[in-house]
């Protein structure tokens, strides 16, 4: 049992940008509140945190190793060195195997009389669920989602036999729930609708993760309660024991909070894409492109938004992933005077935030959809994979805060976005009437988003309440 003057909170992230960052800037947020905070990790994720955390007194990493397992590429600690999303679930099995070094962590605090208020650790790793209730510490899950998206989740996972009788595009009703668009069975997560089939694994292992899940003491949501205020006790019903969800959002906001602003050396030099987009005169003029970090996408797709783009005659940046792909012939000539493209790694909050940028054509991922919102920029919204088509819809149709790209489904599964209707959509959410106001819509809630983790905002307020609850815990 945690001593009620404990002080000290053990973070686990998975081991994927999209999961880890925004539990870094919860680490942020902790030590402003005189908490200290152990984050546990394996080495090669260990020099990619460094460079993101600052160099606090009360922030630290612990490595424990990272396991050798059959399937899995050697050296394959993070997702974004899978050579492709086949390699996923391997991935996954392997991390149960960090439950022993990650154990004897928590013990070998609880024996130094320093035992922590709690772990906050990823969704899917479900296995420290078990090693917490053994010790005798609180488990915070954390999802990297929204409260919305997990509550259709959840609800479609229990009803997965009846919408698995509808046709792609019939509305779905979740018992319930009141949601803030029209659902239909095209938008859910594929996972969430194979409950009842025991031979898919990667189901079995959602399943394994999600009973964790829903036996935690509480969960971390990245949003701030404006935004989730109708969902969050549906969401919670989900829960045993009474599990009550806090939301703590937009955390990557914890990063530009006075004495956390990432240290930047004043003699080094801006990076390509700034310097790029300092170029750029008019503002609101330029349409930045990224798909994150997990979605694959083929050669001929990418070919079709360097078309789009070229069509569209807007100034782009766009960040590509693929190793394989390379621009068409002759398009270098072509958009050299007005795009630029780059394949490193950018400082994508710091994009968004420039005043050349003024739309963001994007997968949609819950990060990219909180750091836009954010920063007044609306979205063209492009859902790739799992909860994406989800954002997709609370940005277009629940907020208006952005619009859709034109997608169509191929005799196969894969869906085709046409390089026409890449250029019709950003032409409108650049030019248009539509995107006019979606970026109005943007900048109101990125006003709410920001009052929120400031003193006396909500989700700084949910956070003290958190602390106070696992001090008398
Ligand atoms: O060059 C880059 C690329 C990405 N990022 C950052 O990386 C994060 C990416 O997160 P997100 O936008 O959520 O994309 P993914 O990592 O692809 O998202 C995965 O994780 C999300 C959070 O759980 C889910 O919503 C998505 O469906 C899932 O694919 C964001 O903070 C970006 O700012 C950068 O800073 N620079």
């Amino acid at each position: 049992m945690p001593s009620p003057t404990a002080s000290h909170v053990v973070i686990f992230p998975f081991m994927a940008q999209g999961h880890a960052l925004p539990l870094l800037d919860l680490s942020k947020a902790l030590s402003l509140q005189q908490i200290k905070v152990t984050i546990i990790t394996t080495p090669s994720n260990a020099k990619s945190i460094a460079k993101c955390v600052p160099n606090h007194p009360d922030i630290h990493l612990h490595e424990i190793p990272f396991p050798t397992i059959n399937g899995l590429p050697i050296g394959c600690e993070n997702t974004s060195q899978l050579p492709s999303l086949e390699f996923l679930l391997p991935f996954l099995h392997a991390t149960k195997q960090l439950q022993k070094p990650f154990e004897e962590v928590l013990e070998t605090m609880i024996k130094s009389n320093a035992p922590p208020l709690c772990v906050i650790s990823d969704f899917f790793l479900g296995f420290t669920l078990a090693s917490c209730q053994a010790l005798g510490v609180p488990r915070l899950v954390f999802h990297g989602m929204s409260a919305l998206s997990m509550a259709i989740s959840k609800s479609s996972w229990v009803n997965a036999s009846q919408i698995n009788s509808l046709s792609m595009l019939d509305p779905v009703d979740l018992p319930g729930m009141k949601l803030p668009f029209t659902l239909t069975k095209a938008d859910l997560p594929a996972e969430t609708l194979n409950s009842s089939n025991h031979d898919d694994p990667m189901s079995e292992f959602i399943g394994e993760v999600g009973w964790a899940d829903v036996n935690s003491w509480g969960i971390i949501i990245n949003s701030f309660e404006e935004l989730e205020k109708d969902h969050i006790s549906f969401f919670e019903s989900f829960y045993k024991n009474g599990a009550k969800a806090w939301c703590l959002g937009p955390l990557f906001l914890y990063d530009k909070i006075e004495g956390f602003e990432r240290s930047i050396n004043q003699n080094q030099k801006p990076s390509m894409s700034t310097q790029w987009l300092d170029e750029q005169s008019t503002p609101d003029s330029v349409i930045y492109v990224s798909f994150g970090t997990q979605a694959d996408v083929s050669d001929s797709q990418l070919d079709e938004v360097a078309f789009g783009l070229e069509e569209s005659g807007v100034p782009f940046l766009w960040v590509v992933r693929s190793k394989t792909w390379s621009l068409p012939s002759g398009m270098e000539e072509k958009i050299k005077d007005r795009g630029l493209i780059v394949s490193e790694w950018v400082d994508q909050r710091q994009i968004l935030s420039h005043r050349a940028i003024g739309g963001f054509l994007s997968h949609c991922g819950w990060n990219s959809v909180l750091e836009s919102v954010v920063a007044g920029v609306p979205i063209l919204a492009w859902p790739m994979i799992a909860e994406q088509s989800l954002n997709a819809k609370l940005i277009v149709d629940g907020l208006g805060a952005g619009l859709s790209v034109k997608r169509v489904q191929n005799q196969g599964s894969e869906i085709l976005v046409s390089r026409q209707a890449i250029s019709e959509g950003v032409k409108e959410l650049m030019r248009g009437q539509k995107g006019r106001s979606a970026r109005e819509r943007a900048e109101a809630l990125g006003r709410v988003a920001r009052r929120a983790v400031q003193k006396d905002g909500s989700s700084h307020d949910t956070l003290s309440n958190l602390i106070d609850r696992l001090r008398a815990y």
